[in-house]
């Protein structure tokens, strides 16, 4: 029997400082995440960064959480009992770090009686520290709890039609009537080192922005590819003119270099050069959380009425929308009724 298995990153269980230490302490372990061998890893993750980080971000998480628990939580549980509805499969909804952990997702399944599994994470680009880190512990934990099932992954969507359409459609509904003179895609960043690891040819990655147009395999690892090509293709769909929209990347973590150009200096910049008018949307996350609700749709709006900015629009994630809804259980509903292995999953 089929059934599918909806992963999104997780969240503390409350906005207490302890919560948010365990939290952050199982997310910044990653090897994926914080890629450093692993006594140096301790070192930095254990001895200094978790002195410090949990109460600020308890703060930082107290500002935006809802009655219901964390946002990025809620909202994917709305999304999987609404794609739910459409399908007649079973749909479980895990958590990377966290609950419902990926282990009780797949025992959710496999008490249902699945043993094939369509695994879905909730990230529309590739990165090390999402997609990859959700694919391998997922297998992990197959091969040692449930070595009956077999598993199919969703690959990264943000070139799908569907997806570009849906994510179109949502930017357009804020902005048809809005007199605004820029828009910005802010995506999470990474570290330029996560770049250069993914990079399945050793060879093609620059970091400089010079390798990105250039056709190569190594764009189906490439975040920072498929993260402009995500902008490319809703500029197209949207035929947004040259110069009023750009790309920025969010959320840099420690003294490394991350991808640029940051979003909070380029919200300061637009603001500083005259922009009065500007939009920002987060096509790297599918569910509001902390990183869209306090760090753009606050603080980048801070930012940019502190340097002379005027009106700034927050435009949400796709959330629960209909469109997006319909779009995930089509997807979901071809693939459970095939018999070939569908070109959609790798
Ligand atoms: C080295 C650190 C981090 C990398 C690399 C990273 C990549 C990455 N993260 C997301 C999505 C989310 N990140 C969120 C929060 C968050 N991210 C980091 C660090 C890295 N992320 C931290 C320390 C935190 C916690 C909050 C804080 O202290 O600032 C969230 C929000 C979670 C929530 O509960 O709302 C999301 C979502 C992506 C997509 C990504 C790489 C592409
Ligand atoms: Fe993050
Ligand atoms: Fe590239």
């Amino acid at each position: 029997m089929k059934g599918v298995l909806m992963v999104n990153l997780g969240s503390p269980k409350s906005t207490d400082p302890k919560d948010v230490k365990r939290y952050l302490g199982e997310f910044l372990m990653d090897e994926r995440v914080i890629d450093l061998p692993y006594v140096l890893r301790a070192i930095l993750v254990k001895g200094i960064i978790l002195n410090t980080r949990p109460k600020q971000s308890a703060k930082a998480y107290k500002k935006i959480w809802w009655d219901e628990g964390s946002p990025l939580i809620v909202l994917s549980e709305r999304l999987q009992e609404r794609v739910d509805e459409y399908t007649q499969i079973p749909i479980a909804l895990a958590m990377r770090y966290g609950e419902p952990s990926i282990h009780q997702g797949l025992q959710e399944l496999h008490d249902k009686g699945v043993d094939e599994v369509l695994l879905l994470p909730l990230y529309p680009q590739f990165a090390m520290a999402t997609t990859e880190t959700i694919l391998v512990l997922t297998e992990q934990l197959r091969d040692e709890h449930f070595p009956e099932m077999s598993l199919t992954t969703v690959p990264p969507f943000y070139n799908h039609p569907d997806y570009v359409n849906v994510l179109s459609a949502s930017i357009y509904e804020k902005i048809r009537n809005l007199n605004y003179d820029h828009l910005l895609f802010s995506y999470h960043g990474v570290p330029e080192r996560h770049i250069r690891k993914s990079d399945i040819t050793k060879s093609h990655c620059k970091i400089d922005g010079s390798c990105c147009q250039i056709p190569s395999k190594a764009h189906q690892f490439c975040y920072r590819h498929q993260c402009y090509e995500t902008t490319r293709l809703v500029a197209q769909t949207l035929d947004l003119k040259e110069g009023t929209y750009s790309t920025s990347f969010q959320s840099r973590l420690g003294f490394d270099p991350w991808l640029k150009p940051y979003t909070d200096r380029t919200i300061e910049k637009l603001a500083l050069e005259g922009t009065k008018n500007m939009a920002i949307v987060t096509p790297a996350f599918v569910s509001d959380c902390l990183e869209t609700l306090e760090e753009i749709a606050m603080e980048g709006e801070e930012i940019f009425h502190e340097n002379g900015g005027k009106n700034f629009t927050f435009i949400p994630c796709l959330n629960d929308r209909q469109d997006w809804v319909k779009t995930l259980s089509r997807w979901i509903d071809e693939w459970a009724t095939q018999e070939q292995p569908n070109p959609q999953t790798a």
